[in-house]
């Protein structure tokens, strides 16, 4: 106590004193003698009580004053455990800067995600901070706010406080913030054992949720690179779901329920022994959905995307590399893997043959090494990098190859347990249609979607073929427009596929005729 708040101290005490007497006075002429003793006494008794506490008090500031640092450090500690002896709460501090780091401590930021809900419903001051690379506004509680949380019955408070700058503080971490536990002694153990817990496992999901996820490349140039990390990234914000994704209803579902019991069966991994991974082999014509899939499957589980680019990693040691560097959450990808391997042998060939048949077909696949430049990737590197020792580095996290030809793949690289489930994405259903028409029309039904079935049933058209047509030049336009022109489109596509299937008999029929020839002309060269 300083001495200004000692001296009104003393001054309360003095008052109080002579009230007393007053009341005694007062009293003694008011009242029986036998009854008279009793306030007296009392009286004299507070009296005595209140010069002695004065006294010590006076003592206390003297000594506080005067004596050195040793001893006032010794009083203060005695003083804070007669204050602990009699206090029933427990305090739990958790500070924002924890050692000499200058990084935020993972428990503080945690107890911020877990609090934000909570503080917005009941704290009376908020901060609102713009994460980085974040649009939304995060609320959390302003300096000494005070919140209370409940769980499993018990009532905890916490508050956020920051070091004050005194004389008895250390200067570096003067104006620090920390968070505040307080709870009943009663419930020491639930609180650190089962509270504490909740509340970091909750903040995790919470940051998780809310955080900005990302798109990763290991394409040097491509996007900023930063000099410790092998990856680069941009925020990922890509919008698909499996709500607006054309496939069937069964499909969509199954996979839905497949990643959705991936991510609760985090127990069953740990217990079977297995890396907590799962490898999707999405495989299907172009303009299917592969690509799209993804986007939908990292939304759906809000994990961060890791588009590898095989054909510009150097060899098998920085493939690993770049395995050790992503982080839990996640979605590796390695699209078009038939293009993207170059590994020795038959194989080497058949990727190439590929890419070749891909660059004639559709004009926009990746392009194949040169030769020479070609890097060291190998197939017995890639199978480890899905599930070697190395594979088992983080947890959570899908691999996804995509593939425009799946017979071309090496069994070894997509049996199962590397790769799987195995999803094919084909041509456009009516299931399918329908889901595009809602998307980009908002239609659910037309008398011109008869026509349309009929039609889709016999043609092989893709979802992003539908989905060119469907798509509207003007939202004023009538929707008719694109539904026209996709019968079009589709009536196109039959009779460009009814005189292909022509063709293909006619060469089937010249070929025989041929063999035929061939034949003949062998039985008349024979010699007698
Ligand atoms: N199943 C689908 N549902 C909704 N939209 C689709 C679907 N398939 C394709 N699209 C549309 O077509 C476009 C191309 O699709 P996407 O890139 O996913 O195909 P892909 O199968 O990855 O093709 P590629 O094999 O050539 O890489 C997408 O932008 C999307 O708008
Ligand atoms: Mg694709």
């Amino acid at each position: 106590m300083n001495f200004p708040m000692f001296s009104i101290f003393l001054a309360f005490m003095n008052r109080f004193n002579n009230n007393a007497r007053g009341l005694s006075n007062k009293t003694s002429k008011t009242t029986q003698k036998s009854l008279q003793m009793v306030p007296s006494t009392m009286a004299e008794t507070w009296a005595t009580l209140s010069s002695t506490i004065a006294s010590i008090m006076f003592a206390w500031a003297i000594v506080c004053q005067y004596s050195p640092y040793e001893v006032r450090h010794l009083i203060d500690k005695f003083r804070q455990r007669l204050k602990d002896f009699f206090n029933p709460y427990i305090q739990i501090c958790i500070h924002e800067f924890a050692g000499d780091r200058m990084k935020r401590a993972e428990a503080y930021t945690l107890v911020e995600a877990y609090l934000s809900a909570n503080t917005s419903q009941s704290a009376n001051r908020l901060r609102a901070d713009m994460e980085t690379d974040n649009e939304s506004l995060v609320l959390s509680m302003d300096d000494y706010e005070r919140v209370t949380d409940e769980f499993e019955g018990i009532t905890v408070w916490w508050g956020l406080r920051k070091i004050p700058a005194s004389p008895r503080s250390n200067y570096a971490e003067q104006g620090k913030r920390y968070y505040k536990l307080t709870f009943n002694k009663r419930y020491r153990e639930m609180v650190t054992k089962s509270y504490l817990e909740h509340v970091m496992r909750k903040g995790k999901e919470i940051r998780m949720r809310n955080r900005q996820r990302r798109l990763y490349t290991n394409c040097a140039g491509s996007i900023k690179f930063s000099s410790s990390s092998m990856w680069s990234h941009i925020p990922f914000d890509h919008k698909a779901s499996f709500e607006t994704m054309a496939l069937d209803y069964d499909k969509k579902k199954d996979i839905v329920e497949d990643l959705l019991a991936f991510s609760k069966n985090k127990d069953f991994y740990e217990k079977a022994g297995k890396a907590w991974k799962r490898g999707y082999l999405l495989y299907g014509p172009p303009g299917t959905g592969k690509s799209t899939m993804i986007a939908a499957m990292a939304n759906l589980m809000s994990y961060d995307v890791y588009d590898l680019e095989l054909t510009g990693v150097k060899d098998n040691t920085e493939l690993r590399r770049l395995l050790i560097e992503t982080t839990s959450k996640s979605i590796i990808v390695i699209e078009d893997i038939d293009c993207s391997l170059d590994l020795t042998g038959q194989r080497k060939k058949k990727a190439e043959q590929s890419c070749l048949e891909d660059e004639k077909g559709k004009g926009k696949k990746k392009e194949t090494k040169e030769e020479g430049s070609s890097g060291k990737v190998t197939l017995s590197g890639l199978l480890n990098f899905i599930d070697g020792i190395w594979s088992a580095c983080g947890t959570e996290r899908l691999i996804v190859f995509t593939t425009n030809y799946v017979e071309k793949l090496d069994p070894a690289l997509i049996r199962r347990g590397r790769m799987d489930k195995h999803v094919e994405l084909s041509y456009c259903s009516f299931e399918g249609f329908k889901v595009l028409a809602k998307n980009y029309l908002n239609l659910e039904n037309h008398q011109m979607f008869d026509k349309i079935e009929s039609l889709i049933g016999e043609t092989k058209i893709t979802p992003a073929d539908v989905a060119e047509n469907l798509m509207p030049k003007s939202p004023e336009d009538d929707p008719e427009i694109y539904l026209s022109k996709l019968i079009q489109a589709l009536e196109e596509a039959k009779e460009a596929a009814a005189k292909k299937k022509a063709k293909k008999s006619k060469e089937v029929e010249l070929e025989k005729k041929e063999e035929v020839l061939a034949e003949d002309s062998k039985d008349i060269e024979k010699p007698e």
